[in-house]
């Protein structure tokens, strides 16, 4: 598990180490600058090998390639520019090129902004520079450079770019370089990842000590290129006293995260999930949730669908209970669920309700009843979700009213009418609408899927998914993704809902990583995302 900190925290972990711990700020920065250049003579050692840099589109964001490129960059006077701001992030450029210099690399340094209002880092930093000949340069001639180090701005930007800082931004974009960024991308805005006027598109991102969130969420994911975290020295004291509100999950934690599977168990150990989906003639979305939280490791899957998909059910995943809901419905549309759902609810540890379930009255009858249970995981997806908003939208329910046992997976679209807001408000700030709408656990799917603990959870967390690439864009991926956390959350009833929601969304993305080591991205189906289940999970 790692930490992604926004700007404030970041900016704590800052002051505690410094001011509270003792470590000298020149000590930080001095390892923050090592950082940088390690992974600049890394990419520079490429250039120098006649290899290059392909800049990215954003469709390939989340795999910067290097590639060889023809166009001839090589200067014989300076290899790199440093564009320094005035504050620490423009210091910790500066103090970069100096260790540039002693490698032996040829670098030059452009300085943007008033002088007069430089830190007393930056200060302390020129002073050094200046002592030791590094060149100044007062102009940047397009395509001179390399590589261009992008110290302008760190996690102190605060507010619209404007004036010379845009355009020296946008003559970095304009070249042909190679651009590193320090710490951040400048000028994309390090808590909620909104580009303020313009920001510099970078090839590679050195960021120190934690991950920020801007960098991660979109429209700064794809200004940040391939991202390095560089461990500079804050103490863990420091960065466990601030605790950062969110979080990512990394390889290792699959071996942390479900209970072991002991010697002596059975299929009853593992937890029983139920999911009701597919209506007439859509079985599909139903058999992929169903599916997926059977791979997903609990012990027992049992569907209730509609009459006309028992028997495909039964043919394709035999090792499911296969029921359906519509004898309940015999007494017409007055009916109140009776045997075989009430039945089926009690027998369940955790509840599906969506995927292909139609918008019937059968369907919202359904949802309805399922909205009272309250002491069992309930994942609503899909159709679950779109008759959930209608019910909110005429005043039957209310979002805030769903208990910390519910957890939902809208997409952008699905949140908006949950919401009541637009698209566009929800997908500028994700971390919001995921948390502070209701006390359920929200999953609000996206490119980079962020997944929220209800408003009213003490220290509620955030989790940023990392995992996965576009080969996920793909039809029934969603149905697969709500088993698949079913499937997890089973296993481990005491397990926090958002906790089995998160770690279900990253087993999910690891699918589609592994899936397009050897295969196409163009390719991947619902029913591949089943089957690398197989190769993700722990084995
Ligand atoms: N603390 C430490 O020792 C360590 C810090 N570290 C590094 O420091 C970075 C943070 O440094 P920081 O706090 O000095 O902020 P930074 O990002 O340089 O920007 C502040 C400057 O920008 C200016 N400014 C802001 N917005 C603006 C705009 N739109 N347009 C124009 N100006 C604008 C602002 O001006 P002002 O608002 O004061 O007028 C001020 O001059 C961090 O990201 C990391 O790289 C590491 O070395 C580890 C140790
Ligand atoms: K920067």
């Amino acid at each position: 598990m790692r930490y992604i900190t926004d700007a404030k925290e970041a900016k704590q972990i800052d002051n505690i180490s410094i001011n509270e711990i003792g470590i000298p700020s020149l000590v930080l920065m001095e390892r923050a600058a090592l950082g940088v250049v390690e992974e600049i003579e890394k990419v520079y050692g490429e250039l120098s090998a006649n290899a290059c840099v392909k800049r990215k589109t954003e469709d390939n964001f989340l795999n910067s390639q290097r590639c060889k490129k023809s166009a001839e960059l090589k200067n014989v006077n300076s290899k790199i520019l440093v564009v320094a701001g005035m504050g620490n992030n423009g210091a910790d450029g500066v103090a970069a090129a100096r260790m540039l210099e002693h490698d032996g690399i040829k670098t030059a340094i452009k300085l943007v902004g008033n002088i007069e209002h430089a830190s007393e880092e930056m200060k302390k930093q020129l002073e050094i520079a200046k002592n030791l000949g590094i060149s100044f340069v007062t102009d940047m001639k397009k395509n001179e450079y390399d590589i261009i180090v992008d110290a302008i701005f760190g996690i102190g930007l605060s507010r619209e770019i404007t004036g010379e800082y845009r355009e020296i931004i946008e003559k970095i974009n304009g070249s042909n370089s190679y651009i590193v960024s320090v710490d951040i991308s400048s000028g994309v805005d390090a808590t909620g990842g909104k580009i303020l006027g313009t920001a510099v598109k970078a090839d590679m991102t050195v960021t120190f000590g934690n991950l920020k969130r801007g960098m991660l969420l979109f429209p700064g994911a794809v200004y940040s290129g391939e991202i390095k975290v560089k461990d500079i020295g804050f103490p863990d004291k420091a960065v466990e006293s601030v605790s950062p509100k969110a979080y990512t999950f990394e390889k290792n934690d699959l071996y942390c995260m479900l209970p072991q599977r002991k010697m002596r168990t059975n299929k009853g150990s593992y937890g029983k999930v139920l999911v009701i989906a597919g209506c007439e003639a859509m079985c599909g979305a139903c058999y992929f949730s169903a599916a997926a939280a059977y791979r997903a490791g609990c012990g027992l899957v049992r569907v209730l669908t509609a009459k006309e998909n028992m028997q495909i059910l039964k043919t394709k995943l035999p090792e499911a209970i296969v029921g359906s809901y519509d004898e309940e419905f015999e007494d017409g549309i007055d009916f109140t669920p009776k045997k075989e759902v009430e039945e089926a609810i009690g027998w369940a540890d955790v509840i599906v309700i969506g995927p292909g379930l139609g918008k019937s009255i059968k369907a919202k009858l359904l949802v309805k009843r399922i909205l009272k249970v309250k002491d069992k995981t309930v994942v609503i997806d899909a159709d679950g979700l779109n008759i959930l908003a209608e019910f909110i939208e005429n005043k039957e329910h209310d979002l805030g009213n769903l208990g910390t046992n519910f957890i939902l997976t809208p997409h952008l679209k699905e949140m908006s009418r949950l919401a009541g807001k637009t698209t566009d408000e929800i997908k500028n700030d994700m971390p919001y609408y995921a948390t502070a709408q209701a006390e359920c656990n929200i999953v609000l799917k996206d490119a980079r899927t962020v997944v929220g603990e209800g408003r009213n959870i003490p220290d509620g967390k955030i989790y940023i998914n990392t995992s996965g690439n576009n080969a996920l864009a793909t039809g029934g991926s969603g149905d697969v993704l709500s088993g698949i956390i079913a499937g997890i959350a089973a296993q481990d009833i005491k397990m926090k809902p958002a906790l089995a929601a998160a770690f279900g969304v990253y087993v999910h993305g690891l699918t589609a990583e592994k899936y397009t080591e050897t295969k196409s991205r163009y390719s991947m189906t619902a029913s591949d995302i089943i089957d690398m289940l197989q190769d993700v999970m722990p084995r």
